[in-house]
């Protein structure tokens, strides 16, 4: 009997006519009459000969497991059989007018056997220490689904029962083919029954002795992998629900990416690190003769799937999957009498064995002053009290200081064939977990260099594979963004990021994700990227109640590398809360003046919480829109300048009013229009009491270093005293109001042979005053169109001749540049990351 498929198998089971094609299916690909008509759909396309393997249908041999312990605690077994029974026979009922009555008879006849021993074994004690009656109840699902395929397949398909020429031995790595035996049998059935198709059982077998046996669970794979090396295939494909293998648990990791190409290494050692790729053992049987294998998805045949081959061409990222152990615990022996001393760890794997515990993991520093291994969390009380038991005399005389167990871990694996003799591979795994403040317990990498283990805590195990996860498939610069306020600029924004995010994304690597959206009253987070384009439409009715609280965990709490929120409110209570949201890690980008220039304390928590979340926090829109105005001061001022004073006109809307207003339209007429136009404030009051300018002067004074508020500036409100706290409606009602005191106020100005323009000052003095002012025609600020601001910088350089911006400074779509503007500098400056490459 030998362990290992041979290289050379006897002659007459060499000689295929054709070549050779091992198709498997899964239990999701027969899960009913539809899904199973859909299988020979999917082979009729195949010229090869088609060895079909098949498991039992969906969630039968859970139910026929639940059966035998049914059966074997005495307790009723029938209403699962009768259900079991019911399924299949109606089931069959699709495929019965093709067979005339004989594949319900079949069925039956399997139904019966099942039956049978179940009654032997609650009847009879005895019969339950035999593992074959238990092994043929858990496989009887493969014999009631082989017939079923068969059906679907046609009358000149083959049925082979697996038991008949499937001969295995139970080993401790699990179930061993004598590979002689099985192959001699099978080629005795090809000779008795031509070299036709076949359906085969998957996971059934027998041993030496002709009892029934299983492979064990997930065994179905290992048949076809045995069957593909028993009939000399060319090619194995397994057939299941999913596109292929992906680069890490797709429940945890949205962005996780079917991969297209896997060695035999890459796969194993993602197998054996609880990614649902293969078997662990199942590759073996293909593995000696190098059959490539298709992992594709019966439901969407279209997809090319995953191939396993013995090499596989290298890919972008050096490391092909990611995937976690669950619940292990670390068990370390530390003691200073272990350093140097041989057998140390030779003992204490010995003291595991004996116990009966399989190891996961292992590490052990140069110093030799420690060793740690993981084991299964179940397992790791009896592998502690193996250790102290073993080490008992070391304990007792001091040279070891005794066993510590840590549970509630698990073990994070980053796997790939590209990982060996890659540089910086581990510094951009440990890069990605400390940026998602992962502490790591224990580290493995073994020599081959294909998979670097980490033991961390449980707890952090989703935002560690995600970081893990961004770390080597995300661009750096992917953010994940949350937009407040779909207002005129938020709208704005909005179309600008749906026009342009492909292309940032394909010509800078910036990935802009909108994952939600809030106004006033409604918010709508989602999970994946929404299309900025047409998002606002989510914030109907049945969008959940605004809670920002909620909106900023989940901007944050996302897979993505970096978090940004973007304000684009009028809200005091949202800029209340971007200390939080910075000292969170969340970046903050807002053209809303009220953090800006609101409460001085809350502004110094602002600037302590952009230090504290490594965040950025930019408001550029907030004084000129779109205009370089904020970053031109802060210019001068890193460079060494001092400012002496700023002059001139920051108001749009009251540019444009005072640029259109001539007398013959009323006033009022002109500030309904800006409002429609989308320059004034949500409240145009803002803009007409000159407070929001003092807004801007308050924050332009504070980005030079002095601690100016609002109270501190002489504002001259253009908005009479009635209508002050009055609502916005009636204010708007009464908006005439405004027309005589405006229009004497421009026929003073022209008696004088002036124009009016809405001014602000902020002297060296930190003396500060906005409000209308009488300017000669040859004033610069008379030289302004439309909406334009006018910011003139005076300042130790420009002493003499000030620096002057400008240029439109309102309007949706300038100010949404501006606010986008401050976005992409965020994200560019993300960009640098440990980069890897090969020695
Ligand atoms: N319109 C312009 O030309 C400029 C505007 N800005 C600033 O941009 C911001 C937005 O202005 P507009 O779009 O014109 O105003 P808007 O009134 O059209 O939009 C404001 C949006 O904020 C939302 N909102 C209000 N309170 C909120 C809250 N508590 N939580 C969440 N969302 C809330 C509203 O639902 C609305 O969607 C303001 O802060 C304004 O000062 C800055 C420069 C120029
Ligand atoms: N309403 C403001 C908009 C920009 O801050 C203005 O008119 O300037």
């Amino acid at each position: 009997m030998s362990a290992v498929a041979p290289l050379d198998p006897p002659a007459f089971a060499r000689a295929p006519q054709r070549a050779c094609h091992v198709h498997k299916f899964g239990g999701s690909s027969l899960a009913d009459a539809a899904h199973i008509a859909r299988l020979a759909a999917l082979v009729a396309t195949d010229a090869r000969l088609r060895p079909v393997v098949v498991s039992a249908m969906a969630g039968t041999t859970n139910a026929l497991v639940a059966l035998g312990d049914a059966a074997c605690a005495g307790e009723d077994w029938k209403p699962g059989w009768a259900a079991l029974r019911t399924r299949h026979l109606e089931t069959a009922d699709a495929f019965e007018s093709d067979t005339g009555g004989a594949l319900h008879i079949a069925l039956e006849a399997d139904l019966g056997v099942l039956a049978r021993d179940l009654q032997t074994l609650e009847a009879h004690a005895d019969a339950r220490d035999d593992d074959a009656t238990l092994a043929r109840i858990h496989g009887c699902g493969e014999q009631l689904s082989s017939r079923l395929a068969q059906a679907a397949l046609g009358p000149e398909w083959h049925r082979l029962d697996a038991r008949e020429v499937l001969v295995v031995h139970a080993a401790e790595m699990g179930a061993v083919v004598d590979w002689d035996a099985s192959r001699a049998k099978l080629a005795a059935w090809r000779l008795a029954h031509g070299a036709r198709d076949v359906v085969i059982t998957g996971f059934v077998a027998r041993d030496a002795d002709g009892r029934d046996t299983t492979l064990g669970r997930n065994g179905s794979d290992y048949s076809a992998a045995i069957f593909a090396n028993l009939f000399d295939a060319d090619a194995l494909t397994i057939w299941t629900d999913v596109d292929g293998v992906l680069s890490a648990d797709p429940r945890l990791v949205p962005d996780a990416v079917c991969l297209d190409a896997m060695s035999y290494a890459e796969a194993c050692e993602l197998a054996y690190f609880g990614a649902k790729v293969l078997h662990p053992q199942t590759l073996a049987p293909v593995q000696s003769r190098g059959v490539p294998v298709r992992i594709r998805n019966s439901r969407n045949p279209a997809a090319p799937g995953t191939l396993i081959a013995p090499e596989a061409a290298p890919a972008a990222s050096p490391v092909k999957g990611l995937s976690l152990v669950r619940d292990v615990a670390v068990l370390e022996l530390v003691g200073n009498g272990l350093v140097g001393v041989p057998g140390m760890a030779e003992r204490l794997f010995a003291a595991l064995h004996g116990a009966g515990v399989s190891v996961t993991m292992i590490s052990q520093g140069s110093s030799e002053h420690s060793i740690c291994c993981v084991v299964r969390a179940e397992q790791a009380q009896r592998g502690h009290d193996a250790i102290v038991e073993a080490f008992a005399d070391a304990i007792a005389e001091g040279q070891a200081q005794g066993v510590a167990m840590t549970g509630d871990l698990c073990v994070l694996a980053a796997v790939g064939d590209g990982m060996v003799g890659a540089q910086g591979v581990a510094a951009r795994l440990f890069d990605g977990l400390a940026q998602a403040h992962v502490n790591i317990r224990a580290i493995a990498q073994g020599a081959s260099e294909r998979n670097i283990s980490v033991a961390i805590a449980q707890d952090d195990a989703t935002r560690a594979l995600r970081a893990a996860h961004a770390a080597f498939w995300l661009s750096p610069q992917t953010v994940s963004v949350g937009v407040i306020g779909p207002g005129n600029v938020g709208r704005a924004l909005l179309a600008q990021l749906g026009e342009v995010i492909p292309a940032l994304r394909a010509r800078a690597g910036v990935d802009l994700r909108l994952r939600a959206l809030a106004s006033g009253r409604r918010m709508h987070l989602a999970d994946a990227a929404l299309d900025p384009a047409t998002a606002g439409t989510l914030l109907d009715e049945a969008a959940a109640a605004c809670d920002l609280d909620a909106f900023a965990a989940h901007v944050r709490g996302g897979h993505l590398p970096h978090a940004m929120i973007v304000d684009c409110s009028a809200s005091d209570a949202v800029a209340a809360k971007y200390a939080d949201w910075l000292a969170a890690g969340i970046h903050v980008v807002t053209p809303n003046k009220h953090a800006g220039s609101g409460d001085w304390q809350r502004y110094l928590r602002i600037a302590d919480a952009r230090a504290q979340g490594a965040s950025r926090f930019l408001y550029e829109a907030t004084v000129g829109a779109g205009l370089p105005v904020i970053v031109t001061l802060r210019n001068l001022l890193d460079t060494g300048d001092s400012l002496h004073a700023i002059d001139g006109m920051l108001s749009g809307t009251l540019a444009w009013l005072f640029n259109s207003y001539d007398g013959r339209r009323p006033f009022s007429e002109l500030v309904r229009e800006a409002q429609a136009l989308g320059y004034t404030e949500p409240d145009p009051r803002d803009d007409l009491s000159g407070l929001d300018v003092a807004r801007k002067l308050v924050i332009l004074a504070r980005e030079a270093g002095r601690t100016l508020s609002l109270d501190d500036v002489a504002i001259e409100s253009l908005v009479p005293e009635a209508l002050r706290e009055v609502p916005l409606a009636v204010f708007l009602e009464r908006l005439r109001e405004l027309d005589a005191p405006m229009q004497a106020r421009l026929e003073a100005a022209r008696a004088d042979g002036c124009g009016l323009r809405h001014i602000a000052h902020l002297g060296a003095d930190g003396e500060a005053s906005v409000g209308v002012r009488a300017l000669p025609a040859d004033h610069a600020c008379m030289h302004t169109r439309l909406t334009d601001n006018l910011v003139q910088f005076t300042t130790a350089r420009y002493a003499d001749n000030p620096l002057v911006v400008q240029g439109p400074g309102a309007g949706p779509q300038v100010t949404a540049a501006g606010v986008f503007g401050d976005v992409l500098s965020i994200a560019h400056a993300l960009g640098a990351r440990t980069g890897w490459r090969h020695a």
